[in-house]
């Protein structure tokens, strides 16, 4: 397992048996805008938590901060701590690649590598790997099989990626994000691109991968967190309204905001 740091941190209180990843007192900004405030939240373990709320609220911002997206942008910061495997993953000194290996993302829109089926899926893990040709051919099937997409590419892997439909490519980009053996996986709205057939696929796919990854999911779909999620964190404003199972969201949230959100009085 590579390493991501440097110091070590105390584990945060957490409500939630085992968390992957925890926020503590996350702060965000674009230049002066202050698009997160004083966010605490865990993401459990092998569970997956979807994110929710009105657009501009802060749930992709959330998202790119615990694999250091915003990184690549000057003017952009972040204060608090994101524990993971014992580390602040926002503090200097984090290996970001590493880190990505460690926690992959999946966007919106599929956006395989121009360049075969075969290479979008070995072209990450030869950066953390050494495999032989063998090894590879194996963990590319391995990935394949997994996000069902094995028995439609077997015969076509050196074919363009682009070639696939818009829900293969996105199952493809999740084949890839998971050929390097992430720990946990964040998904930016990730069937909004797709027809309601690959929808439910990808869906099928959460429930399946959730057996060993960790899943952080942004949907404006409130159904589709309802049908995925084992927990939901409802945002507004840049702050953490309420975090609950998907059930008590769903059905009895505490705060009025939730209430009227899950209801469509606003949104
Ligand atoms: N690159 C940026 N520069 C400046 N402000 C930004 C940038 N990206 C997002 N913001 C602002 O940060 C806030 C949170 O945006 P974010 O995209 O995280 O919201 P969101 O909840 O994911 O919205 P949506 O559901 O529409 O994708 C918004 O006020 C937005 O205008």
């Amino acid at each position: 397992m590579n390493t991501i740091v440097m110091d070590d941190v105390a584990p945060a209180p957490t409500d939630v048996a085992t968390p992957a990843l925890s926020i503590r007192n996350l702060d965000f900004w674009y230049g002066t805008n202050h698009a997160l405030k004083n966010i605490s939240l865990d993401f459990p373990e092998r569970q997956v938590t979807g994110m929710i709320g009105p657009s501009g609220c802060g749930k992709s911002t959330l998202l790119r901060i615990l694999n250091r997206m915003y990184d690549l942008y000057p003017g952009q910061r972040a204060t608090g701590e994101v524990i993971f495997d014992g580390c602040n993953i926002i503090a200097p000194g984090v290996d970001v690649n590493v880190l990505r290996s460690r926690i992959g993302m999946v966007f919106q829109k599929p956006t395989p590598f121009p360049m075969s089926i075969y290479d979008n899926i070995a072209f990450g893990v030869r950066l953390h790997e050494r495999l032989s040709r063998a090894e590879m051919d194996q963990r590319v099937e391995d990935v394949l099989r997994r996000v069902a997409l094995w028995p439609e590419v077997r015969d076509r892997l050196g074919a363009s990626a682009a070639a696939l439909s818009g829900g293969q490519q996105q199952r493809l980009c999740i084949a890839r994000t998971i050929a390097t053996r992430p720990e946990v996986i964040l998904l930016d709205e990730p069937t909004s691109a797709l027809d309601p057939i690959s929808t439910a696929r990808i869906e099928e796919l959460l429930d399946e991968l959730k057996r060993d990854f960790s899943i952080a999911i942004v949907t404006h779909n409130l159904q589709q967190a309802a049908r995925c999620a084992d927990r939901v964190a409802f945002f507004y404003m840049g702050e953490l309204v309420e975090v609950d199972t998907a059930d008590q969201m769903f059905t009895a949230p505490h705060k009025k905001q939730t209430q009227d959100y899950i209801t469509g009085r606003f949104g």
